[in-house]
């Protein structure tokens, strides 16, 4: 197996920014993609994507088997909110292993939410999605979509042993597609794809990230 690279390493904050300036569009502007609302949020932030990102997951929907369809969760996520899920999940690891130290934690809890400073969500770089049978029910990944490392015992992870022979096949699928439409998965989380961020710059050897943290209010 491969190492994996957390969001927590400096490689990942290392590599500079420079944002194209492109707009975050909403991808129920499309009218393809199937959206699911358990992340809605009052402004709609979720629903939103930067342009290139969005167009990049319309054609891995375009290379999906006949009878399957990205179901998208949530795409842009402001960096109040990232900060928040941050600390959060940070302090309940730090409160459950009280050996500990702070740089122990911060690395742990980058296995389930970006540091706030490099969050591809808040850049509108990053997807949380599955797939989606043709009467639009959700399909077995393995684990539910965001269950965390503790709470699935490790299945989170994309190449995990043990999950159901359905929720591998369903994995390789997604992956295929969102792979080959130039996406990049976070590792731990099978559902986490992003293009145009740091994380993404870093996997593919690109000089620089294509888009950085974004203001909605810009
Ligand atoms: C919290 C989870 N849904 C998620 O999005 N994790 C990634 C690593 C993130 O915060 O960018
Ligand atoms: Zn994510």
């Amino acid at each position: 197996m491969t190492e994996i690279t957390l969001m927590s390493d400096p490689k990942v904050a290392a590599v500079p920014v420079r944002d194209c300036g492109e707009p975050l569009v909403d991808v129920r502007g499309t009218g393809t993609l199937l959206v699911d609302e358990r992340y809605k949020d009052p402004a709609d932030a979720y629903a939103h994507l930067r342009e290139g990102v969005l167009q990049r997951l319309l054609h891995a929907q375009e290379l999906l088997p006949d009878g399957l369809r990205l179901l998208f969760v949530e795409g842009y996520r402001p960096l109040s909110l990232q900060r928040q899920y941050f600390e959060e999940y940070a302090a309940g690891l730090a409160a459950d292993n009280p050996s500990w130290t702070p740089d122990q934690v911060h690395a742990a809890a980058s296995r389930f939410v970006a540091p706030p400073d490099i969050a591809a969500h808040s850049a509108g770089a990053a997807v949380d999605l599955t797939l989606a049978d043709a009467d639009g029910k959700e399909c077995d990944l393995g684990t539910a979509l965001d269950a965390s490392p503790e709470e699935s015992a490790g299945a989170c992870y994309t190449d995990a042993p043990g999950i159901s022979a359905e929720g591998r096949v369903n994995r390789k699928i997604l992956g295929a597609a969102l792979s080959a439409a130039g996406l990049v998965n976070y590792p731990t989380e099978w559902w986490h794809w992003s293009y145009g961020d740091r994380y993404w710059a870093l996997a593919t050897g690109a000089e620089h990230a294509l888009y950085g943290p974004w203001d909605v209010r810009r």
